[in-house]
């Protein structure tokens, strides 16, 4: 390991202003989302500028958020097991996160998810990438008619506190070597970085350093078996070090109410049938089964063939 080099994630500019639908430049970039997509799993997204006021601003509200007491923070229960209130778990002590659902809609949160969302298009995010990736697959019809009305988001303000104990070079865990059991997520972090992701043939780590207003868009499993494992989901991990507390605002898609079934487009000689037909919210629930949790690829062994 030690004197490679080791790649970074790809970058790929997705900001408004050098995205137009009917330019070339469209086709190049929809081709380069889809190959890092295909090469890493995920990649670094360039999306526009969030000014640094409205920044400091969410990422001053998240930090309200957590210095909330405990009694108060564990009052959000949500359905999905660990998508609500998770905190001081012992093999992650420096991981905290609150999960928002429905956070485009539903109306109680929406004035906090605008402040945490800025200018509310980071949803739109999830649309550019999507409409690129289907694209670039020529699958966008059965994107449009069976998963893109279906798309629940759920907004995860988390915290990692500082690795104090870590001693010099060492650094800590801060959250576990994990794919997401979601359809695609997207990242925004404050100043630390501390993300990894582990490379395709499980080599090495890339560390992932976030220039600013960007996201790491990243598959996850539900997308995997959705493109007949074209694209894999990343397995990654937080690793902490420095005297800096991290902050994170996750935003993760999930396909609700509607079963996802691999497009005939992506199946042929060279691609055969991988995965069967699934509800997402019941392999989320299923992950969390000692079946789920003991499994090596819960995707594959929940609807895999
Ligand atoms: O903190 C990060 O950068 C990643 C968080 C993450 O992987 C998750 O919440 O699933
Ligand atoms: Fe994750």
């Amino acid at each position: 390991m030690g004197s490679i080099t080791k790649p970074k994630l790809p970058v790929i500019d997705l900001s408004s202003t050098t995205l137009n639908i009917n330019s070339p430049s469209w086709v190049t970039k929809r081709d380069e989302v889809r190959r890092a997509l295909e090469e890493y799993g995920c990649f670094i997204a360039l999306f526009d500028g969030v000014s640094p006021e409205l920044r400091n601003a969410m990422f001053l509200a998240s930090q309200e958020l957590f210095d909330l007491p405990t009694e108060v923070k564990v009052l959000n229960v949500l359905d999905t097991p660990y998508n609500g209130y998770i905190g001081q778990q012992p093999m992650v002590p420096l991981y905290e996160s609150l999960g928002i659902e429905d956070a485009n809609t539903t109306h109680g949160v929406e004035s906090f998810t605008k402040l945490m969302w800025p200018s509310g298009n980071q949803t739109e995010l999830d649309k550019i990438v999507m409409k690129m990736v289907t694209e670039s697959y020529g699958i966008e019809e059965e994107y449009e008619s069976s998963i893109r009305g279906w798309t629940s988001y759920l907004l995860k303000p988390t915290k990692y506190l500082r690795a104090d104990q870590a001693a010099g070079d060492d650094k800590m865990l801060g959250i576990l070597p994990h794919t997401d059991k979601c359809f695609m997520t997207y990242l925004h972090q404050d100043e630390v970085n501390g993300l990894e992701i582990l490379s395709k043939n499980g080599d090495y780590w890339i560390d992932v350093e976030y220039p600013p207003s960007s996201f790491v868009v990243m598959a996850a499993d539900a997308f995997m078996a959705w493109t007949n494992g074209r694209i894999e989901a990343p397995t990654h991990r937080v690793m902490m070090g420095g005297e800096k507390d991290r902050y994170v605002l996750g935003l993760f898609a999930s396909i609700r109410d509607q079963i996802i079934e691999v497009p005939q487009r992506l199946i042929n000689e060279n691609h055969p049938l991988r995965f069967r037909p699934f509800d997402n919210y019941k392999y989320m629930q299923f992950y969390y089964t000692e079946e789920g949790v003991n499994s090596e690829c819960p995707i594959k062994t929940y609807c895999g063939i």
